[in-house]
C-alpha cells in the first residue's frame, strides 16, 4: 500500500516529467557486485593462511567475523535480505574450499568453488572473481606479475589463468558472465631507478594470461590500477595510465577503484571520457579517507556524482558496479548493508533528477538555472521515494534493518567461537 508521503513526493517529481515507477523498474535490474571480503576482513579460507599483505589493511576487531565459508555465506544472506534488488557476489581466490587440503593458487580449479556456485544458484546470484596476488609468500616482497624472477612471475601468471577458468565456470553455471578482475600490489616504497622494465614485465605477463582464449559469454576480464599502497608509496607498476592503455588496446575492461586516485581526482569525472572509447567499464566503489582506507561507502557527493554519470549517460549496462570496502571496527553485516543500500540509493537519486532538462540548460548556456535546479533537487523528498522502493522490494524501510542486524548479532555473531 503506497503511503501518502510517497504519493505527495511522487507528484513533486512528476511535475518535472520524472517517472518514479519507471525508475523503480530500471533500478531493480541493476546488479551490484557485493564483495565477500567485507565479511571476514579479507582473510579467506586457505589452509596455510598468510597475513594480509599487498599494501592494504583492515583495522578494527568487532566481534563475530566469519571464519568459515558457511558463516560467510550465512552473513551474506542476512545482508542481502536487507538490500533491495538482485545482486552479485564478488569472490577472491582465497575463498576457495579445498576440504582441508593445501592447494597452491596456481593449481586452483572450478571444483574448489563448487559450493559457492551451488549457493549462488540457490539464491539466484551471479558471481564475480579475483585472483589473489597478495597475502602469500611469493608476494612477500610486494612484487608478483612484474617480479624480476621468472619463476615467481610464472606462478602468478598461472594463478591468473586458473582464475579466468574459474570465472568461465561461474559464468557457464550461472548464466551470467563473471567479471574476473586482476589487481596486483606491485610497486616500490622508494623512488625507482627504472620504471620501464617492471612495466614491460607486467605487460608481458598480462599478454600471457590473456593469450588463453576464454569465451566472453562466460567470463569478462578486467584490470585494476592503483596509485600507491603501504610499501609502494613511490611507484606502482600497474598505474592508471598503464591499465587504461592496456585495456583499450587489448579489449579488456578497465576497472576504476574510487580509492585508487589522487585525493582531488574524481572517478565520476573519468566515466564520460572513458565511455566514449570503451564498450564497458568496471568500478570498485569504495570511500578513501585521507588514503585508500576502504571505508564503508556513504551517500556522499562523489557517490551521487558517480551514479549521475552512469544514469544520465545511459550507461547502466556498460558500467559494472562493484563495491570494495572492508571495515573491521563495526558490525560487518551492517557494513555491507549500509554501503550497498547507499550505492542503490545514489542510483535512485540520479534517476530522479530532470537530467534531460539539465542537459538542455547547459547546452543553451543557462548556467544560473542549471545550478539552481541542481541545488533545489538536493532537498526534494527523495527519502519518501526510497522508502517506497524498499517497501515494494520487501526489504526493511529506513533504519528498520538495524533491528534485524542487531538481533542477528545477538543470536548468531556473538555466539561464534
Ligand atoms: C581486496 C582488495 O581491495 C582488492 O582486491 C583490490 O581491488 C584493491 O582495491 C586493492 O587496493
Ligand atoms: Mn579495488
Amino acid at each position: 500500500m503506497s503511503s501518502n508521503q510517497f504519493e505527495l513526493a511522487k507528484k513533486e517529481y512528476e511535475q518535472w516529467g520524472i517517472n518514479v515507477e519507471a525508475a523503480f523498474a530500471q533500478l531493480k535490474n541493476i546488479p551490484i557486485s557485493v564483495h565477500c571480503w567485507q565479511g571476514d576482513d579479507v582473510a579467506g579460507f586457505e589452509v596455510n593462511k598468510s597475513e594480509l599483505s599487498g599494501g592494504i589493511d583492515v583495522t578494527g576487531n568487532y566481534p563475530g567475523k566469519a571464519t568459515s565459508p558457511e558463516e560467510l555465506r550465512q552473513d551474506l544472506e542476512k545482508a542481502l535480505s536487507l538490500i533491495p534488488g538482485k545482486h552479485r557476489i564478488n569472490l577472491h581466490a582465497i575463498y576457495a574450499e579445498t576440504d582441508g587440503e593445501a592447494v597452491e593458487r596456481d593449481q586452483l580449479e572450478p571444483k574448489h568453488f563448487e559450493k559457492w556456485v551451488e549457493w549462488a544458484k540457490k539464491h539466484n546470484l551471479g558471481l564475480d572473481f579475483n585472483p589473489t596476488l597478495f597475502s602469500h609468500e611469493k608476494a612477500a616482497d610486494g612484487l608478483t606479475l612484474s617480479h624480476p624472477d621468472p619463476n615467481i612471475r610464472q606462478y602468478w601468471i598461472d594463478h591468473c589463468i586458473a582464475s579466468r577458468k574459474i570465472g568461465e565456470y561461474f559464468g557457464r553455471e550461472l548464466g551470467t558472465p563473471c567479471l574476473t578482475n586482476i589487481w596486483i600490489p606491485d610497486g616500490y616504497k622508494d623512488t625507482p631507478s627504472d620504471r620501464l622494465t617492471p612495466r614491460k614485465r607486467l605487460k608481458e605477463s598480462l599478454d600471457q594470461i590473456f593469450s588463453v582464449t576464454i569465451d566472453e559469454t562466460y567470463n569478462l576480464d578486467a584490470v585494476e590500477s592503483k596509485l600507491f599502497g603501504i610499501g609502494s608509496e613511490s611507484f606502482v607498476v600497474g598505474s592508471h595510465e598503464f591499465y587504461l592503455s592496456y585495456a583499450l588496446k587489448n579489449n579488456k575492461l578497465c576497472l576504476l577503484d574510487t580509492g585508487h586516485y589522487h585525493p582531488t581526482e574524481m572517478v565520476s569525472n573519468k566515466l564520460s571520457a572513458m565511455l566514449l572509447f570503451n564498450e564497458k567499464l568496471a568500478l570498485h566503489v569504495s570511500r578513501p579517507v585521507r588514503w585508500d582506507s576502504d571505508h564503508v561507502v556513504t551517500l556522499d557527493d562523489e557517490l551521487k556524482e558517480i551514479a549521475l554519470e552512469i544514469v544520465r549517460n545511459g550507461a547502466t549496462e556498460k558500467v559494472m558496479i562493484g563495491l570494495d570496502f572492508f571495515d573491521g571496527s563495526i558490525n560487518r553485516v551492517a557494513a555491507w548493508t549500509i554501503g550497498t543500500r547507499n550505492m542503490i540509493k545514489a542510483l535512485l537519486f540520479a534517476m530522479l533528477m530532470p537530467n534531460d532538462h539539465l542537459r538542455e540548460l547547459q547546452e543553451s548556456g543557462n548556467y544560473t538555472r542549471r545550478l539552481a535546479l541542481l541545488e533545489e533537487f538536493k532537498t526534494y523528498p527523495f527519502g519518501a521515494i526510497w522508502n517506497e522502493y524498499c517497501e515494494q522490494m520487501n526489504v526493511p524501510v529506513k533504519e528498520q534493518w538495524l533491528n534485524d542486524v542487531e538481533q542477528y548479532e545477538k543470536e548468531v555473531l556473538l555466539n561464534r567461537k
